[in-house]
């Protein structure tokens, strides 16, 4: 059996643990000390909570972060110092370029999840060839921007048609929507890099959809792909796929 360390009890750990692959289980969860009992109860014991990863007495097979950039720039170091495998969602994190520099130097081994987009694969071997263009568009709900710092941007209640309120770069995009611009940073992180990457985040009122849009053009050609993903029904922001990158991981673990 292969042992998990979660970071994060959200909607995303939730749909996880919901859907953990046979052979695989949670070990330990990194969670503000308000969710520690409810943990604790759910799983009779039989998971650890803990505040902070480096309480954990065990070796876990994989520590999957679902949490928040924050969480990254909080824990991912120390957990990769101690050899272990880190999965992490909140690519975001890595536009900051000093902690992305101390988690490459960190040892253990650091994975990228692909999270809400499809296509990282093809980008990254088109990049084998020389890129010329890379631009992601993201387009969502109202209410999947609420909360975030496009509400200082544009009136999200009051927009009645399909507007861009953000253009800039993948690195500007991820830092400004922790929470919703992840995407945008693991589109640079496999292409042309967090300065070159165009970004546009767009607001639709007509959706109910996280819509993720990207356009790449090098070497071999262009590529153009749009995917329409369903947000999960206890978090707006953030798309089902991500969360199924993170339960593939797992089933990857389960298979080694
Ligand atoms: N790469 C991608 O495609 C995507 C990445 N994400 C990332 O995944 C994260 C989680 O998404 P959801 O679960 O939907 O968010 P959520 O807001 O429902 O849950 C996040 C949970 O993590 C906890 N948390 C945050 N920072 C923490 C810390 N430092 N220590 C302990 N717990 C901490 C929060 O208390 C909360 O329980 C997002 O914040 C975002 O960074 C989300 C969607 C797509
Ligand atoms: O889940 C999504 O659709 C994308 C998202 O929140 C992110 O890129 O951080």
């Amino acid at each position: 059996m292969k042992k998990v360390m979660l970071i994060g009890y959200g909607a995303m750990a939730q749909a996880v643990i919901e859907r953990l692959p046979a052979n695989v289980a949670i070990g330990w969860i990194v969670a503000r000390e308000s969710h520690h009992q409810a943990i604790l109860a759910r799983f009779h014991g039989d998971v650890t909570p803990l505040v902070d990863p480096l309480a954990c007495e065990g070796v876990p097979d994989l520590v999957l972060e679902c949490a928040s950039q924050q969480a990254v720039a909080q824990y991912g170091e120390a957990v990769l110092r101690r050899g272990w495998h880190l999965a992490v969602v909140s690519t975001g994190a890595l536009a900051d370029s000093e902690l992305e520099t101390r988690l490459l130097n960190a040892g253990g081994k650091l994975t990228l999840l692909a999270g809400a987009v499809a296509g990282i694969d093809g980008l990254s071997a088109a990049k084998e060839g020389g890129l010329q263009r890379v631009t992601y568009q993201s387009r969502k709900s109202p209410a999947s921007w609420r909360g975030s710092y496009a509400e200082q941007l544009i009136d999200l209640g009051a927009v009645k048609e399909a507007q861009i309120f953000f253009e800039g770069s993948a690195r500007e995009a991820a830092r400004l929507f922790p929470a919703n611009a992840n995407v945008a940073a693991t589109v640079a992180l496999g292409g042309v890099g967090m300065d070159d990457t165009r970004v546009q985040l767009m607001v639709d009122p007509a959706t109910k959809r996280n819509t993720h849009t990207l356009h790449v053009e090098g070497l071999f050609g262009e590529f153009h792909l749009e995917l329409s993903g369903l947000p999960l029904a206890s978090n707006p922001k953030t798309s089902t796929l991500a969360a199924l990158s993170a339960v593939r991981a797992c089933r990857e673990l389960a298979q080694c």
